[in-house]
């Protein structure tokens, strides 16, 4: 971890930079894959889940017989702890939702919205480090909650061509309709494209890592919706003297754990703590199963020790981060003054695998600085609101020569006697 000591304010923003990637290369590998799935279907999933995976698959789809095999596999305990999430993810989820209200703009003008499901969603649960059965709960859920019919899921099989059975058992908890053992840019392409087997969907959702991040937004620009680029794990720690570091390492060490180009950032007004929390890190670090992922995710990593709260408050909205705790003295004043953001987590109890886990926000969250014009998945991002409008014949004679004017001055005279016909009929 790269510290710095009150850096100069003009290049402070520098320091905030993600890791590079060679978006070049990155994209030409990405548009390959893209191709051959699109033209040559199972027989390019076949073969690029023999070269990614390691693993060779006549049938991607999981079976119901390995879907209750796996099932009763998963222990009670970890049974107990996901039905927790799931209670939790689905009550903070259930709220989003708000019944249509109808509007009268004029009397006999009536406008109202209604949120719709979209009909085919496809969700990406990474799995290429880590089974992340966590993410079908993020996902799954809120596809549930706003009427999605469709939802299917694919996720990159294990060395043993299966799925992990807590996968399975997440799946099927939350209803996901069908399950594909497809991982990478070739589960992107599958649920995009659609093939002999995977059905194509409307809109693709999920985090994944720079080569799922990619796929998404290169389908994107060929109309497949998708929720948003969800990239490596981020968390920021803003901290002041309040702030334990032990508490402070280990956050900083569950996203690091995430993967090589997780990135961490510690800001923080105390150089002390700093130097206590790199301590702290360097002893938690031994303990840790994925500690060489960790080392190398640290190693992108910042440690800015800043003058004044605003400024550091300031360098943490520039950085937009997908995770911000506040581990600070008045908390929620400060959250007050943050602008970007994917998540908050406020004071020296709420770590972010509370809500990575089973707090009830959503984890699936913008990456890369894109907190600053996006927001994290909700059930939002499962609708279209479909807009409505009823006019009366008292609505139309109110309006209509608001309307008439407005077309005739745009040379639209084909509007304006739309409009007409029907008030010459009343
Ligand atoms: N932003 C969020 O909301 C969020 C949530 C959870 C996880 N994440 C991130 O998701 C990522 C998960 O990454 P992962 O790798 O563990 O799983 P993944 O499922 O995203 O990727 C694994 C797949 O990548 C493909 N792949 C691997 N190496 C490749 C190569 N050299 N060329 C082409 N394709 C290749 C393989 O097909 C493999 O199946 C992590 O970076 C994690 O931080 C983000
Ligand atoms: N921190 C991840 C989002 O960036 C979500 C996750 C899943 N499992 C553990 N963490
Ligand atoms: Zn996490």
């Amino acid at each position: 971890m790269q510290v710095y000591i009150n850096p100069a304010k003009q290049t402070r923003t520098a320091l905030l930079q993600r890791p590079a990637i060679d978006a070049t290369a990155l994209q030409e590998k990405v548009k390959q894959v893209l191709n051959d799935v699109q033209q040559q279907g199972n027989a390019a999933l076949q073969k690029y889940t023999q070269l990614f995976d390691g693993v060779t698959l006549d049938n991607f789809q999981v079976s119901d017989a390995e879907m209750k095999e796996a099932v009763q596999t998963v222990s009670d305990e970890l049974k107990q702890a996901i039905d927790i999430a799931i209670a939790n993810i689905t009550t903070f989820h259930q709220k989003q939702v708000a019944a249509p209200e109808l509007i009268q703009t004029m009397p006999g003008v009536q406008c109202w919205r209604k949120s719709v499901g979209i009909e085919k969603v496809g969700l990406y649960i990474p799995g290429g480090t880590a089974p992340l059965f966590s993410t079908i709960l993020m996902l799954a859920i809120p596809a549930r909650i706003a009427g999605c019919k469709e939802i299917i899921l694919c996720s990159p099989p294990g060395k043993n061509g299966l799925l992990h059975p807590a996968i399975l058992y997440a799946a099927f908890k939350t209803g996901v309709t069908r399950i594909y053992k497809l991982g990478g840019v070739q589960a992107i392409a599958a649920m995009a494209y659609g093939t002999e087997t995977v059905p194509q969907v409307y809109k693709i959702f999920g985090p994944g890592n720079q080569y799922v991040t990619c796929a998404k937004q290169l389908v994107q620009q060929q109309g497949i919706a998708i929720d948003m680029p969800a990239g490596p794990s981020e968390v920021c720690v803003l901290a002041d003297e309040t702030a334990n570091a032990a508490f402070v390492a280990a956050d900083l060490l569950s996203q690091a754990e995430h993967g090589i180009d997780s990135q961490v950032l510690l800001v923080s007004t105390q150089e002390a703590l700093v130097q206590q929390v790199q301590q702290q890190i360097a002893a938690q670090l031994q303990q840790l199963p994925r500690q060489d992922i960790a080392q190398k995710a640290l190693e992108n990593s910042t440690a800015i020790v800043v003058g004044s709260m605003e400024e550091a408050i300031e360098l943490v909205n520039e950085y937009a981060a997908e995770h911000l705790i506040i581990s600070c003295k008045n908390e929620d004043a400060i959250s007050d003054q943050i602008i970007n953001a994917g998540s908050v987590f406020l004071g020296n109890y709420s770590p972010e695998s509370a809500g990575d886990y089973a707090s009830g926000t959503n984890h699936t969250l913008p990456t890369n600085g894109f907190a600053k014009a996006y927001s994290g998945v909700s059930v939002d991002s499962f609708v279209k609101k479909i807009t409505y409008q009823k006019l009366t014949t008292e609505g139309i004679q109110n309006i209509g020569n608001a309307v008439i004017q407005m077309a005739e001055a745009e040379g639209l005279q084909a509007h304006a006697n739309a409009v007409k016909v029907r008030l010459q009929n009343l």
